[in-house]
């Protein structure tokens, strides 16, 4: 454990050793489709196979084809896309879309962020295009069973405006109602189906009410990324019913970006991790660890690091049994030759208040009675000077109480700097969730280079997990190399 008087800014730069075989590991995976034969599909879901995260969503299908690392001839690791359906596949067709429409609505039940609907439209237009009928399908927050505020209804309006064909609205998910509004629906036309989860049996994923669902279409497209982390009937179950089950272009994008650019990235690539609590990420820290050459920490999570260094951090957020943790997560990156940062300084609150009195002080001396809120101008200007080493960089979790606009300073700025590099041409991804609606807030989301759609599912993936939704879909087309 440091003294309370070693330096606060943790920063284990690369040695020569570390950095040579960064930057080898580097070339290695930018060359993958030759040295190891292996190549993203063209318009599947392909990823390097040699990185430890694309080996965790892969795995068993590298085995399944009994092919993997430095075997020759084919391999396919890649799911099956819309995009690679024919024409004639399509054409009066009636396809079973599962999208996550789960958007924020107001008590006068208004859209207050369209932002997943925006992100469907993609897959629907490309379905209706070809001349198939779609049945469209979501979940809209967590009801127990019927519960009139968690209907799709005041979708409606806006998806008709974005796909530019008026949505009919089923009143049910399954049943002799929906089987006839499916059957008098046209070519390019689309039904909405209610809110999945209005039967208990969905998140169960019961196999018969999965039969219920996958009877109504002939083919399956998953574009509901944000749940595809859930084994639910809609996102798991119906696949064992309908073939083909393929990828929506959405969830294509969210693991071209999450799996793809983040296994295989142009380097330096940098991490931002914050959040409340260490205890939610040690997952994502310990996996990206394993692929980063600089870690920035923030958040709440970080007081956590600096009492385990012995500094003294007043009453803010710590949580005393992850203190070995972060010393050993603080040792790991320093094996592993990652530069990791945690903010130099803070800014400190005499109460969890949106108007509570603040001030900026150095890390080591947060006071008796204050809590840190926020990172500091010196972490900001520090964190900058090292994303702008970098080529690519992915951030997961805010950098303090961004929801008091008092402690959304840090937050902001880290938002301004990506949004600065991201038109300097360097690959940013935003991991989803809280770090997300602070982009939003300062209102640079569209220069970023990818915006998850999904919280928990972009955290599972980050931390290396399968997820059962795209799993379960069905594998492309292997391609000879
Ligand atoms: N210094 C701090 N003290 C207490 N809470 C903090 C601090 N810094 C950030 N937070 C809180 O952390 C929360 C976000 O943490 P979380 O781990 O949920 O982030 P996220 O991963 O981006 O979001 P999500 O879980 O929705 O994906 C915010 O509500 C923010 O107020
Ligand atoms: O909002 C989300 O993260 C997704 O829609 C999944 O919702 P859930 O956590 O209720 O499954």
């Amino acid at each position: 454990m440091a003294s309370a008087a070693a330096p606060t800014t943790f920063s284990l730069l690369h040695s020569t050793a570390a950095s040579s075989s960064a930057s080898s590991s580097s070339s290695s995976r930018l060359h993958l489709s030759s040295t190891l034969r292996v190549r993203p599909l063209r318009r599947g879901l392909g990823f390097a196979a040699a990185d430890p995260l694309l080996a965790a969503t892969v795995a068993a299908r590298v085995k399944a084809v009994g092919v993997g690392k430095g075997a020759r001839g084919v391999v396919s690791m890649a799911k099956k896309s819309v995009g690679d359906l024919s024409g004639s596949e399509l054409k009066g067709k009636k396809v079973f879309v599962r999208a996550d429409l789960n958007v924020p609505l107001d008590d006068n039940q208004n859209i207050t962020d369209d932002t997943r609907i925006r992100a469907a439209i993609p897959t629907i237009k490309h379905l209706i295009q070809n001349g198939a009928k779609v049945i469209l399908s979501s979940h809209l927050g967590r009801p127990k069973g019927v519960t009139p505020k968690y209907s799709l209804a005041p979708l409606v309006p806006r998806l008709s405006e974005l796909i530019g064909v008026q949505v009919v609205k089923a009143d049910d998910s399954i049943g002799p109602e929906v089987e006839k509004l499916v059957a008098s629906l046209p070519e390019g036309g689309v039904l909405l189906l209610e809110n999945v989860r209005f039967y208990k049996e969905e998140e169960k994923n019961d196999p018969e009410h999965a039969k219920k669902l996958a009877s109504l279409a002939d083919l399956y497209v998953n574009d509901a990324f944000g749940t595809a982390h859930r084994a639910h009937a809609s996102t798991e179950g119906v696949t064992k019913y309908l073939k083909p089950s393929v990828a929506g272009f959405l969830l294509q994008k969210e693991l071209d970006y999450l799996v793809g650019a983040v296994s295989s990235p142009k380097r330096p690539f940098a991490a931002i991790v914050g959040g409340s609590k260490v205890s939610s990420k040690i997952g994502v820290i310990e996996s990206l660890l394993e692929k980063v050459d600089i870690l920035l920490l923030g958040g709440g999570m970080i007081f956590t690091f600096y009492k385990a260094q012995g500094l003294s951090v007043g009453s803010s957020l710590v949580e005393e049994d992850k203190l070995d943790l972060a010393t050993s997560l603080l040792a790991k990156a320093k094996a592993k030759g990652v530069s990791l940062l945690l903010p130099s300084d803070v800014v400190i609150a005499d109460k969890f208040a949106p108007d509570a009195n603040s001030k900026v002080v150095p890390a080591s001396a947060i006071p008796d009675g204050w809590m840190g809120l926020d990172i500091g101008p010196d972490s900001v200007k520090t964190f900058s000077e090292a994303l702008d080493t970098t080529k690519t960089i992915i951030w997961n979790g805010p950098m303090g109480v961004f929801e008091f606009d008092k402690f959304a300073v840090g937050t902001e700025a880290i938002a301004k700097k990506l949004a600065d590099l991201s038109g300097k041409g360097v690959t940013t991804i935003i991991g989803g969730g809280d770090s997300v609606a602070a982009v939003e807030k300062v209102g640079v989301a569209n220069v970023m280079s990818h915006i998850s759609t999904g919280g928990g599912a972009s955290l599972e993936l980050l931390e290396g997990k399968e997820l059962p939704g795209v799993l379960a879909l069905d594998e492309a087309t292997p391609v000879a190399v």
